[in-house]
């Protein structure tokens, strides 16, 4: 593969962003919604970059020794990544899911990381582009084991990514209601998480299966080796010990972890990180260590304590009906932390529903109806759906009117959660809390 040469001239480097720094990389000019990538080219060689690989035939012939010419270049870089992954003899564990792919894998990635040198995901590149970026991050004499997260909206893409990754192991961490529109309906999500199961199958490699989601225990059937947690008799039990402010769990040898990740949710994280520990040997009081470490800044069940005295529970990454629904359960189950207080959740639209979304936001608005929840703040044009006539919910088509009200109306010394899907971006309200 000609691409491999200049690849690894550029030592492994590789660079898809001519405003970033470029020194020796190998530039692949992609294509996306506002930019054609060949136009930086030339910038990025300006900038330092060895080769770039780009689909502009006229622009290739200018100079052979810095251009390769590709009619795809993503293609280009997922085939190269292919290629890289398979000069690799090391367990790659693929996790995706519903819910708690990021966080799950950087709690595993951190117990794994006591024992190997691991490679794993940066944040959540985990798409088209960055599952490639991340397999071709790995590098020969440092990385002795890789955690690749796989994101997905459609069927299909977990089924490539499998291709590219080649896993030995996989993990589902659940199966529930996100992107809906894209995977056309909760089957199609099954089916589409369940790519990862069925790749496992054919190659004989390794699933950790969550058996308290059926739909997680269903597409794992097939899978030739099965390790289960968290429940009694699973390979890798363990317990909930409680979940407000944040998780406590018991492993299965008695050991007890205090972890600073809230909502009874993360509890399945948690778990399903120990079990990938136990499983690579890690010895279970690093495992304890590792979870016990991990401390969110990311917006993802998040505990923020604020100037005015309220304590948010800031879960304003990303939303869809399952989550929405975890969230509002446990926060709603909290203990108040001084005196009487009232609760107040500030909820955001949920994207990427498709025809779902007027009856899941709907539903949403049933379920607050059934919490004891003192004061609901919604907003966005599909929140309209779950606005129930309770006198204690305030509606807002914009964040800028939600912006005003609460201006006026700021919460003190109170319990608050914030959670809306990435577009809403409900981050910018914590200033106002
Ligand atoms: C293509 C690309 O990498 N784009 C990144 C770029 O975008 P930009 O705003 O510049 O516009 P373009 O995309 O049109 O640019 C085209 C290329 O031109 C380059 N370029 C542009 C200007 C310039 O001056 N010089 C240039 O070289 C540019 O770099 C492009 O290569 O920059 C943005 C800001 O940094 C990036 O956000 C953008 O990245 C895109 C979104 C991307 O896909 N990045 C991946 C590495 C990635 O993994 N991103 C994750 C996405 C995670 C996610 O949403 N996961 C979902 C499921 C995903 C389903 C999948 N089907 C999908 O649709 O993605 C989940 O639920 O888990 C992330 O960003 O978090
Ligand atoms: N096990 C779980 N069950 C239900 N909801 C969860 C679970 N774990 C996390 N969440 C919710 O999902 C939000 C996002 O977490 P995380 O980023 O780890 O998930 P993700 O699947 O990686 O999402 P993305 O792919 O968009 O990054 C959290 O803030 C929390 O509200
Ligand atoms: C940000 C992206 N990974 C995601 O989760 N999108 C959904 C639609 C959201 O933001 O809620």
């Amino acid at each position: 593969m000609l691409l491999y040469s200049h690849f690894l001239a550029a030592q492994g480097q590789v660079s898809t962003d001519s405003r970033q720094p470029q020194p020796d990389t190998l530039f692949f000019a992609l294509n996306g919604p506002s930019f054609r990538g060949a136009a930086f080219a030339p910038q990025a060689l300006a900038k330092g970059a060895r080769h770039a690989v780009v689909d502009d035939e006229a622009l290739a012939a200018t100079d052979p020794t810095r251009y390769t010419y590709a009619p795809d270049p993503l293609l280009a870089l997922q085939q190269l990544a292919r290629h890289h992954r398979q000069q690799f003899n090391i367990p790659v564990l693929a996790v995706t899911g519903s819910n708690g792919k990021t966080t799950t894998k950087e709690l595993l990635t951190a117990v794994l990381a006591k024992r190997f040198r691991v490679l794993a995901t940066i944040g959540n590149l985990n798409n088209h582009i960055g599952v490639p970026l991340t397999l071709l991050r790995l590098r020969t004499g440092e990385h002795e084991l890789a955690v690749v997260e796989m994101g997905a909206n459609h069927r299909g893409e977990i089924a490539a990514y499998c291709e590219w990754a080649e896993p030995t192991h996989g993990l589902i961490t659940n199966i529930g209601k996100a992107h809906l529109e894209g995977f056309g309906g909760a089957e199609g999500i099954a089916l589409g998480k369940g790519e990862l199961f069925d790749y496992l199958t054919r190659t004989g490699g390794t699933a950790f299966v969550n058996t308290l989601d059926y739909k997680v225990v269903e597409r794992a059937v097939h899978v030739p080796q099965r390790l289960s947690y968290p429940q009694p008799g699973d390979t890798y039990p363990a317990t909930l010990l409680a979940a407000d402010p944040a998780v406590a769990l018991r492993l299965a040898d008695g050991t007890e972890v205090a972890a600073q990740l809230t909502g009874d949710y993360n509890f399945l994280n948690l778990a399903a990180a120990a079990a990938v520990g136990q499983h690579f040997g890690v010895p279970t009081t690093n495992i304890a260590a590792a979870l016990a470490a991990y401390n969110p800044q990311n917006n993802r069940s998040q505990l923020v304590r604020t100037a005015r005295g309220n304590e948010l529970v800031l879960d304003a990454y990303n939303a869809n009906p399952s989550s929405m629904a975890a969230a509002l359960r446990s926060f709603a189950q909290r203990p108040a932390t001084s005196g009487n207080q009232d609760k107040v959740v500030i909820l955001g639209d949920m994207f990427e529903l498709g025809s779902e979304s007027q009856r899941e936001h709907a539903e949403l608005g049933h379920l607050l109806a059934d919490l004891p929840i003192g004061l609901v703040v919604l907003i966005g044009e599909e929140m309209r759906n779950a606005h129930a006539t309770n006198i204690n919910t305030h509606y807002f088509p914009t964040k800028a009117e939600a912006a005003e009200w609460l201006r006026q109306h700021t919460p003190q010394g109170q319990q608050v959660l914030v959670k809306g899907s990435r577009g809403m971006a409900l981050e910018t309200l914590v200033e106002l809390l």
